[in-house]
């Protein structure tokens, strides 16, 4: 199959859906794969290193969505994109469409089969391919809270450790997966006091279990959240109903009864965000205010890291990706977890979740082959 490789064109952008190592792989197994050029600048791999790998170079990504068969990439497309998407083209990455009826709706004009990340499932029941960069995007979070929680970035003006003899910052984080485990670890390394809320008890429990009571757990309630949520100085959003938009956990008016200078950090945000005043922001503008509490809502954390989350995303996404090369639509098909990944085929929602969010018909992938 010939495999295509766009430049990432979102703001700040600088992951590829490919590395250099991931395109070895699929030259190895027989495909061919055309990479735009400067694709790889990002992650400081010219031209020649991904020619080195068995690339061809593109000049364009015009020519890129005109040849492939596939499209392998790593932010949803934007309009200019996937206006250049046609039937039988295979798209393989990130989408979020809950939130992004104008990118759904593109999609489906396209008759294009795209395969979301985030919604490809494993074994355990968990989103292998969502699961790398929710890793990379808690731990950052972490970071960004530590950023904005300075004065001078409009913060309250607490160390998010403290120092010995003065209390250190009380971070709360809502949903316990993934994200959730990530910030608390790293928030807990540098000394914060920790609580973390989830619906699931089972995830409380192993929550317990692994941080040694170094970090509170709390069921989530309207109460729980509202107790943690008024005396925090960092809140991390990080629910996630797969496919879904995410609940609005935090409302407008509960930022009235927050600390001034508190700090959320919405990494849900690519999902919708799960406080209520969260709207998407750039890592060029990172951080806006709302009643004098500070949002940061970036929805392409793991961007800022791209080395590191190229690397990470590859690993995963490699044996998928290669199913899809060898065998085309077929594989999600035959494969029940790339099944669950497939969220639009030939101008048609088959993911029930993103169909529900955003008031679509669903239609199961079955039932559109008979169509
Ligand atoms: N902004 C960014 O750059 C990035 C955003 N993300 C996003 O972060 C979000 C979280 O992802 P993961 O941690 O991988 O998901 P996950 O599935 O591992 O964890 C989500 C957790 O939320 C909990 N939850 C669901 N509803 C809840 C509720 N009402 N109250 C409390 N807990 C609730 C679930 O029980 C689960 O433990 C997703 O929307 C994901 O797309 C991930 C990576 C990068
Ligand atoms: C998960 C996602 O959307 C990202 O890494 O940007
Ligand atoms: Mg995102």
């Amino acid at each position: 199959m010939r495999v295509g490789v766009p430049k990432e064109i979102k703001v700040h952008e600088y992951r590829v859906g490919l590395t250099p190592g991931a395109v070895r792989e699929y030259a190895a197994a027989g495909h061919e794969v055309l990479v735009e050029t400067g694709a790889g600048e990002g992650i400081g791999a010219s031209d020649d290193v991904y020619r080195k790998a068995g690339a061809a170079i593109a000049g364009s990504a015009r020519e890129i969505f005109a040849k492939s068969e596939m499209i392998v990439k790593v932010k949803e497309p934007q309009q200019s994109e996937w206006t250049q998407l046609r039937e039988n083209q295979i798209l393989f990455t990130y989408l979020h469409l809950a939130p992004d009826p104008a990118q759904t709706k593109g999609l489906l004009a396209s008759g294009c089969t795209a395969i979301a990340y985030e919604t490809v499932t494993d074994a355990g029941g968990h989103l292998p391919l969502l699961a790398p960069m929710s890793e990379v995007a808690g731990r950052l979070a972490i970071e960004a809270a530590g950023a904005a929680l300075k004065r001078s970035a409009g913060g309250r003006g607490v160390l998010l450790g403290g120092v010995p003899g003065v209390q250190p910052a009380l971070v709360v984080v809502l949903g316990g997966g993934v994200v959730g485990t990530q910030a608390a670890r790293m928030a807990a390394g540098l000394g914060a006091e920790v609580t973390v809320i989830d619906r699931s008890i089972p995830r409380l429990r192993q929550l317990d279990d692994m941080f040694l009571g170094r970090v509170r757990t709390r069921f989530s309630t309207i109460e729980s959240v509202e107790d943690e949520v008024f005396s925090a100085d960092v809140v991390i959003g990080a629910v996630l109903v797969p496919g879904a938009s995410a609940p609005k956990l935090v409302t407008r008016a509960m930022l009235k009864s927050m600390r001034p200078g508190a700090v959320l950090v919405d990494v849900a945000i690519d999902q919708g965000g799960c406080f209520e005043t969260s709207r998407p922001t750039t890592h060029a503008e990172p951080t806006y205010e709302v009643d004098g509490v500070v949002h940061y809502c970036v929805a392409n954390m793991p961007g800022a890291v791209p080395v590191t989350s190229s690397q990470a995303l590859n690993n995963a996404t490699l044996p998928f990706g290669l199913m899809l090369a060898d065998k085309g639509f077929a594989a999600a098909l035959e494969n029940p977890h790339l099944r669950n990944g497939l969220n639009v085929y030939r101008g048609r929602i088959t993911n029930k979740a993103v169909a529900e969010s955003l008031g679509l018909p669903f239609s199961p992938v079955e039932s559109s082959l008979a169509a």
